[in-house]
């Protein structure tokens, strides 16, 4: 089956006064019609970057410097502004984490979801309506408060309602970067319920950015998880999350109580991710791991497959229980 996304070799930098800060370092997936992925990793690793970059919505000192991002086949990377256009909220379309970014305080939402649509297709206002009920209904907000404005809806209402100024244009992937993360706990949990909810009934591809493992082990196919701009493990969620294969994975499913009953463990990483303006030359999570060795410091590790569909950036991926074990033999005290 053909992918609907392939992003290949990603790159993307910021000019900063300090100099190049390479937020995105060589990051390569893909995404199959339906299939969802989950981005994960400690703040400030590049996933928010990654996802802007999709909807080529850098900020202006954010560029892609390397990579192709193939939309259906197309290159956003190289693609004009025109196309770009023809592309953003029709093929891909993202929520992002505070409602309020994504909606004008000032404006109606039924207004503004008959905006999104007609901007893009050629429809009329009365058509782009009758959608726009049809959707609200969809995310569980009653087609009567259609001409509210934002500020008459609860949190979970608002990110109801930014989901579905999203989906108006029938994206066919939807990125979702911390969809749930403003609101409370109940709201949360029906707005991930509404996003699979979704995923099945439209066939939607979905990239979820989430901090919270837990929603990401629940409502995501595959996971990846990043480090310091780059990938440093990818495979099916839950093998990946059972049984890692680089130690930072096994390090962050360490530090949540509980997202399968199997792991019951609690720790956390020391230390801080590497400074991106002047990252580690090898292995980038050499200086916080506990199972360095040597070559670790010295020689950037490849991205190698461990097993059909999953991937780990380590140089002890595939002998990776001798690393562990050898870690725990050295703490024997003599
Ligand atoms: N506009 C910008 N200018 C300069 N640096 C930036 C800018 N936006 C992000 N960065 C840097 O790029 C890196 C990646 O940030 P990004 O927001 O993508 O991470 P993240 O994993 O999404 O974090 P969070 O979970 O906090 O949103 C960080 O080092 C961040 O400081």
């Amino acid at each position: 089956m053909s992918h609907l996304l392939e992003v290949a070799g990603l790159r993307i930098d910021f000019t900063t006064r300090r100099g190049s800060l390479g937020a995105v370092n060589d990051i390569s997936f893909t995404l199959r019609a339906g299939e969802s992925l989950g981005l994960v990793g400690e703040s400030g690793c590049g996933k928010s970057t990654t996802a802007y970059a999709l909807m080529r919505l850098l900020p202006g000192n954010g560029r892609i410097t390397a990579g192709k991002v193939l939309i259906d086949g197309k290159d956003i990377v190289a693609a004009s502004e025109d196309e770009v256009r023809r592309i953003r909220w029709q093929d891909i379309a993202i929520v992002f984490q505070n409602a309020m970014t994504a909606l004008n305080p000032v404006r109606r939402i039924g207004d503004q979801m008959v905006a999104a649509l007609t901007e893009h297709q050629p429809v009329s206002r009365a058509e782009a309506l009758d959608r726009a009920r049809a959707i609200f209904e969809k995310v569980g907000l009653s087609p009567s408060r259609l001409m509210n404005y934002p500020h008459e809806f609860s949190g979970g209402m608002k990110q109801r309602a930014v989901i579905a100024l999203a989906l108006m244009c029938q994206p066919r992937i939807l990125l979702a970067d911390e969809p749930t993360t403003a609101l409370d706990v109940v709201a949360q949990r029906q707005v991930l319920e509404l996003l699979a909810g979704l995923k099945a009934e439209f066939g939607l591809s979905l990239i979820l950015i989430s901090h919270d493992i837990s929603a990401v082990a629940e409502l995501c196919d595959r996971v990846a998880v990043m480090y310091a701009g780059q990938i440093a493990e990818e495979g099916p969620t839950r093998e990946t999350l059972l049984n890692p294969r680089h130690p930072y994975t096994r390090g962050l499913v360490a530090s949540i109580p509980s997202i399968y009953d199997e792991i019951t463990t609690l720790s956390s990483i020391e230390g801080v991710p590497p400074d991106l303006v002047n990252p580690p030359l090898a292995c980038r999570f050499a200086p916080r791991c506990p199972h360095a060795q040597p070559i670790c410091a010295q020689v950037p590790p490849p991205m190698v497959e461990v097993a059909p569909g999953r991937r780990s950036r380590c140089h002890f991926a595939t002998q990776f229980d001798v690393l562990i074990a050898g870690k725990e033999i050295a703490n024997v005290p003599t």
